[in-house]
């Protein structure tokens, strides 16, 4: 068998573990191996993951995907989570975000692999701390959250997120590596195209934990302030997702919330922006939509709602009215041709970025 610098065992192979085993195999000194309970795995991965995949890694016919793949010995689809992880050095779970159901992985994961192996949890808000308790000793110094955001074979960012225990060597090291993973070459154009290598992904560590990181919370303060202004009739969903993509998306897609606010500030900067701003900002953040959402919601014509989430019923309602009971592949496809071609024009701008 060909000798490859990293082995990764990819602990679930849903939405997310797909889109991370097509992000390693871009990386030619990995090895996957790939372990998910679900009794038709085999079959929904054969079925998906060639869509994921690039050039680079797998031959044109889809078909023959999978099977080029497992002949390389680069690829490897095991029945058991023992086998998936004996001989591996870097362990990602991308199993459901659930707090027993993550801690009892690690703890199986600690009977069966290397005490040296490092821990990746794609988890989007539950901490590598939590994650960690009841664990036997070692895991918690080698565990450490790296979110992604979804497709994360695409999408560059990977948030960091070190328990307090976590060794910062295991935090250099994820970085390192994800630092060196190619980008996507399938874009006519891409940096990628020529051989070259151009960073791609960027990941960013978080100084301490907090529930939901930074990125989710971040994007569900958005959600909520969105979800109240639908709920009280200002606007609709597809009105507000038009406002979102024609102003804030553009803008954010070359200048984060600081700088972006820091030109807008004009000479004085940032500084003289809160300044002019104050009164509007502090009449508008005493007024943030306080909606709440609820867990065990019942049902009401339909849809899942609790009490005191009348919202929750009018975002339903309007998003499938303006794009339907679900994202067809068609627009999941278009949508996907228009985010490459974002993070294209971003690394064709990178010094601007970093
Ligand atoms: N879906 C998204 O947009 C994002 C999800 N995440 C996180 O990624 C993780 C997975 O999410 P999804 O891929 O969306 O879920 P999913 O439900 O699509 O996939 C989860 C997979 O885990 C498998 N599984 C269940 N128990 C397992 C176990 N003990 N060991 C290994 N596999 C097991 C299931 O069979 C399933 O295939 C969650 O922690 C989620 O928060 C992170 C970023 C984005
Ligand atoms: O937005 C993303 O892709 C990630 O930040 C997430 O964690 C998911 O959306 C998550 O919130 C839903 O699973």
């Amino acid at each position: 068998m060909a000798e490859y610098h990293h082995h990764i065992a990819v602990l679930g192979a849903g939405t997310i573990g797909l889109s991370m085993i097509a992000l390693h195999l871009r990386r030619p000194d990995t090895r996957v191996t790939i372990y998910d309970p679900r009794p038709d795995f085999e079959s929904q991965l054969r079925a998906q993951l060639p869509a994921f995949l690039d050039p680079s890694s797998v031959p044109d016919t889809s078909t023959d995907a999978i099977d080029h793949l497992i002949s390389t010995s680069r690829f490897k689809i095991v029945p058991t989570l023992r086998e998936a992880v004996q001989t591996a050095t870097i362990i990602q779970e991308q199993s459901p975000e659930r707090t027993d159901s993550k801690q009892a992985l690690w703890k199986e994961v600690a009977q069966h692999a290397d005490a040296t192996a490092h821990l990746w949890s794609s988890s989007s808000g539950i901490a590598a701390s939590v994650q960690a308790e009841g664990c036997p000793s070692g895991v918690a110094e080698r565990l450490v959250v790296a979110h992604p955001f979804n497709p994360p074979h695409l999408i560059p960012l990977v948030e960091i997120v070190p328990g307090p225990q976590t060794a910062p060597d295991r935090v250099d090291f994820v970085k390192g590596y994800l630092k060196t993973v190619p980008g996507p070459s399938k874009l006519p154009g891409s940096s990628q195209e020529h051989g070259s290598f151009v960073q791609h992904y960027r990941p960013v560590v978080l100084h301490k934990e907090i529930p939901g990181f930074v990125g989710n919370r971040l994007a569900f303060a958005l959600l909520r302030e969105a979800s109240y202004l639908v709920g009280e009739g200002v606007v609709s969903v597809r009105d507000l997702d038009t406002l979102v993509t024609a102003s804030l998306g553009p803008r954010w897609a070359g200048s984060g919330v600081f700088e972006s606010y820091h030109a807008g500030g004009g000479e004085g900067g940032i500084g003289a922006f809160l300044q002019k701003l104050a009164p509007t900002m502090k009449d508008v953040w005493g007024q943030l939509g306080q909606i709440d959402i609820s867990t065990e919601a019942g049902r009401q014509n339909g849809v899942e709602v609790g009490e005191n989430e009348k919202w929750k019923e009018d975002v339903i309602r309007q998003t499938e009215e303006a794009y339907g009971p679900s994202t067809s592949d068609d627009t999941r496809t278009k949508k996907e041709v228009m985010l490459r071609g974002v993070i294209e024009m971003q690394k064709q701008c990178w010094d601007a970025l970093e």
